[in-house]
């Protein structure tokens, strides 16, 4: 089943809500910055108004002087007025620039934490969703990267505005007939400036999936974890290929925009420059009239370029900060379920026990649970149950459904049909998006930190960070005390090649960190994930034997393809194609002489001389 296709929404309406989706973003950044960037520009933009009416005053002081040696006090003091409003003019905009690095530092901060905050709490369901990377993706790239722009342009488009209000009322005191058509010269470049936005939104609305894969391509060939495999297979020219290809889309995309946005964009200033032209000629006329003297009309023509210019300027900055908030729609939709998210934790911690009690009985009835974009359910109608302090197996080929299980179990995925309950609770009440504190998890794919080694155990229990003693004693029970003591700095060493001073493990004593986790966040409940996949057959027997030493208070499944620790668990599920299809001892299934006894055999077979 294909997502549903989704279309951007550019009409009318969205622009005007882009626009003060905008304008909200920025001011919640920062509201000092943005109120004190927003006066800078205001100030700037209403003192240039200011000179010109005090050109205006000077030009005809002058004029009714005549040329006298004499210079009246007046002219002082307007000639004082104008360098203190041309200071402020110049202070203002200096000082509105440096504000206005601040406040696009705070918006990207802004942007970026909103959408660290939403990745983190999100159910981990969406992101088998193509649509959430989608959406993820533009938010994240398109939403933070527009946050510079758009704290740059409203700002200057406020700043625009009020000067343009300023040089307005200056033009009207001369001849208020100038100043509606003086503004309408601006009209052509804002319907172009409009147009160009909204088909830039559009393309890149259209083109998400075309950049996603295109970082993928980029993820890869940066990446340390991939370096070995693009090398190995001298992948490098090949994945170059697939970038260039891509982004050739995207930037024949790109030019075919820009040929539309340069005729547009000429058209809109030709038509302007015209208006423009006909607005310098009225002045003339009303001169030849005798409606305006000449340093009345001297001051009318500096005020309508000048009203032009900013009402241009205006213009652009509006059609700028419409684009980019319509870019900001995907933001401001993940920024709404981030409060959607936390309000319901709230609620959820207000009427729940952050803390669930020790696990005395799980029973997984009647679970079948589907991905999102899958043809077929990963798990089918499953049921069995646990009771405190079993250690169960959970066997089956590739793609039969154990790793789904797993995140069933832990409380990671709601099932589609059926429920998990814990002590009789429904799991997706007590769990909500996240785990449980009772429940402790090592996945296939655990997590490599680039912190210190210690750091990388308390994350197990970020709550019990300090509590070195039992950071050193977990990492004693996984058997990885000795190696990472040997580290340049002990457990202070920070873990991966890529930190500066860090030591990089191998993968099997990533293995046993990872372990180390799962032991010390001292759950009652504990999945483990192919705990044993890149051990070594020593490691596997001491890892067993601390599961052996864990039993007491606590219940473990076990997922392994290796059935020489298998068959020790109390129980072993059989999965196969999703469904549940043997449990037992190793004993019972052995007896039964089903699909557990021939995988069995074919891997002790191995092991047997011939
Ligand atoms: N994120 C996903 N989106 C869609 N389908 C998925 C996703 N993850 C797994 N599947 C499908 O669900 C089925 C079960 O996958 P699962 O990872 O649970 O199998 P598994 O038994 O753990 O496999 P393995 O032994 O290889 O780890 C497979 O058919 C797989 O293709």
């Amino acid at each position: 089943m294909s997502a549903p296709k989704v279309e951007p929404a550019t009409e009318g309406r969205a622009r005007g809500i882009a626009l003060v989706r905008a304008v909200s973003i920025v001011s919640a950044a920062d509201r000092g910055a943005f109120a004190a960037v927003v006066c800078l520009f205001a100030v700037s933009g209403l003192g240039v108004a200011g000179l010109v009416l005090i050109g205006n005053q000077l030009l005809h002081e002058l004029i009714a002087q005549g040329g006298a040696a004499d210079v009246s006090g007046r002219t002082w003091w307007l000639v004082a007025a104008a360098i203190g409003v041309a200071g402020a003019v110049s202070f203002a905009g200096a000082a509105g620039a440096g504000m206005h690095r601040l406040l696009a530092e705070r918006t990207v901060r802004y942007c970026a934490e909103v959408i660290l905050r939403l990745a983190g709490q999100v159910p981990l369901r969406e992101f088998d969703s193509p649509a959430f990377h989608d959406k993820l993706q533009r938010a994240t790239r398109t939403g933070v990267q527009s946050a510079i722009p758009i704290a740059m342009a409203v700002p200057q488009l406020l700043g625009a505005l009020v000067g343009s209000a300023g040089l307005a009322v200056g033009l009207a005191v001369v001849s208020p007939w100038l100043v509606p058509i003086t503004l309408l010269a601006s009209v052509p470049l804002w319907l172009a400036g409009k147009s160009n936005s909204q088909e830039m939104y559009s393309f890149s609305f259209g083109n998400t999936p075309g950049d996603r894969a295109r970082f993928h391509i980029e993820h890869l060939t940066n990446e340390r974890k991939s370096a070995p495999e693009v090398r190995a297979y001298r992948l490098a020219p090949y994945l170059l290929r697939r970038w260039s290809t891509l982004y050739d889309e995207r930037i024949e995309g790109i030019s075919a925009l820009v040929r539309r946005f340069v005729r547009r964009s000429a058209v809109g200033s030709l038509v302007g420059s015209v208006v423009l032209g006909g607005v310098i000629l009225l002045v003339l006329h009303f001169v030849r009239r005798g409606d305006l003297t000449l340093g009345s009309a001297a001051t009318a023509c500096v005020a309508v370029l000048l009203l032009a210019n900013r009402s241009q300027q205006a213009a652009t900055s509006l059609a700028q900060t419409m684009e980019h908030g319509l870019h900001l729609q995907d933001f401001v939709e993940l920024r709404d379920r981030v409060e959607h998210f936390e309000r319901a934790g709230r609620i959820r911690r207000a009427s729940h026990p952050a803390e669930v009690e020790p696990l005395a009985r799980l029973v997984v009835g009647d679970v079948s649970f589907s991905y999102p974009s899958a043809a077929r359910p990963a798990l089918d109608q499953v049921s069995f149950d646990i009771a405190a302090g079993e250690v169960i197996a959970i066997v089956g080929h590739n793609g039969s459904g154990k790793t789904t299980l797993a995140k069933l179990l832990c409380g990671l995925y709601e099932p589609t049909d059926g429920a998990v309950h814990w002590n009789d609770r429904p799991m997706s009440e007590l769990a909500g998006d996240g785990g449980l504190s009772e429940v402790g998890v090592v996945f296939q794919d655990f997590g490599r930190y680039w912190f210190s080694a210690a750091d990388n155990i308390a994350v197990g229990d970020i709550e019990r960070n300090l509590d070195r003693a039992a950071i050193e004693d977990s990492a004693e029970q996984a058997g990885a005390d000795d190696f990472l003591r040997r580290l340049p700095d002990g457990f202070d060493t920070p873990l991966g090649m890529e930190v500066e001073g860090g030591a990089d493990l191998s993968v099997g004593q990533w293995q046993r960190v990872a372990i180390a986790r799962v032991l010390f966040r001292n759950a009652s409940f504990i999945v483990l994930d192919e705990p044993t996949a890149s051990l070594d057959a020593e490691a596997e027997a001491a890892l067993f034997e601390t599961i052996e030493g864990l039993r007491a208070g606590r219940t473990v499944v076990l997922i392994s393809h290796r059935f020489s620790t298998v068959r020790s668990a109390d129980r072993i599920l059989v999965l196969h194609d999703g469904r549940l299809v043997e449990n037992g001892s190793h004993d019972e299934l052995m007896a039964l002489d089903g699909r557990y006894r021939r995988m069995y055999q074919l891997q002790s077979s191995a092991y047997v001389d011939s």
